[in-house]
């Protein structure tokens, strides 16, 4: 009774901390989760080079996965499940990058493959259900401001996608095929953490953001996002300007600290060179379109 799944983790075109809309992209890097399932009755984390991170998201996502396929059938003679839960991944934890919904969808789906559920069948339980209960955990254990329903359907269903957070719901979705560099400093920012008062300041800013998202101008809406939610978190604008005007979008990625840049290849490797005079690291990578999957 063993599962295993992989989920990309995704850079953001609009932050919905102002608004509760949100809309973010699947990148090519990868959060994985290998679940066993016992009889122990107890749930214990792991995740690979962390030894002293917070395992409670990830328990959290095998308790609920068993608590709804097992829809209240166990009674006190029959032996309680238990598993352990292990996560490794390409993308550092806290960064801006969705680490936390690619964890929760890997798990869950690591999990639903332990129970042999299969999630494109619509009748056992369907990929946005399992996205739904990455996020119900997410918001169970407090590490995120709107439950990021917009970060965790991108890298369940891949491509890009834009919800409405307050209501869990898929607003579009469309598969692109972008190249993509992206900039991580070294440093860690928790989402539970961000000054949510101060983003709703520029709301009318994320309305406009979410209007070109959903005419499909990404691009432009990830750049007015960038600038708008770097004055409002309190990150440097200095890397939006080093890659503008060249790219087709840039931002700060989720709550920061990392940002993302899309557009040419040549262009992104011009930016990259900018970019690697900052303290931290870049990479070349594209859009995922597949989203989470088992393996
Ligand atoms: N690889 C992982 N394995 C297990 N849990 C993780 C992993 N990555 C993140 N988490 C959980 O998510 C928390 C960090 O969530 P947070 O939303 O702040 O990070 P993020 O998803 O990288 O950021 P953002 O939402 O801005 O993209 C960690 O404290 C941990 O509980
Ligand atoms: O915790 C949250 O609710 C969020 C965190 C960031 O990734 C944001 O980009 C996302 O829109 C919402």
């Amino acid at each position: 009774m063993n599962g295993r799944a992989t989920a990309p983790a995704a850079g953001t075109v609009l932050n919905a901390l102002a608004t509760g809309v949100g809309s973010a992209f699947a990148i090519d890097a990868d959060t994985t989760a290998e679940v066993s399932l016992d009889d122990s009755g107890d749930i214990r984390g792991e995740i690979a080079d962390a030894p002293d991170a917070d395992t409670r998201l990830i328990e959290r996502c095998v308790e609920l996965v068993l608590e709804s396929a097992d829809g209240g059938s166990s009674t006190d003679e029959s032996p309680s499940l238990g598993a352990t839960v292990r996560t490794e991944s390409d993308v550092p934890m806290a960064s801006g990058l969705k680490s936390s919904s690619a964890a929760a969808n890997a798990t869950v789906m690591a999990t639903l493959s332990a129970l042999d559920i299969d999630v494109e069948r619509e009748d056992e339980m369907t990929r946005k259900g399992a996205c739904r209960l990455g996020v119900q955990a997410a918001r169970d254990v407090g590490v995120t401001a709107t439950g990021a329903f917009d970060d965790a359907s991108a890298s369940m269903l891949g491509g890009v996608t834009v919800t409405d957070n307050d209501r869990d719901e898929l607003l579009s979705r469309e598969e692109v095929s972008w190249d993509v560099l992206v900039y991580t400093p070294p440093e860690q920012a928790f989402s539970a953490d961000a000054d949510v008062e101060r983003c709703q300041r520029i709301a009318p800013m994320a309305e406009l953001v979410a209007d070109l998202a959903l005419d499909g101008d990404y691009g432009r809406a990830m750049t007015v996002n960038g600038f708008a939610f770097c004055g409002a978190l309190g990150f440097s604008t200095d890397p939006l300007l080093s890659a503008l005007p060249d790219v087709d979008g840039v931002s700060l990625s989720g709550t920061g600290p990392s940002y993302v840049a899309v557009g040419g290849r040549e262009i992104l490797e011009g930016v990259q060179e900018r970019w690697e005079s900052l303290e931290g690291t870049t990479w070349l990578t594209t859009t995922q379109t597949d989203g989470t999957r088992t393996i």
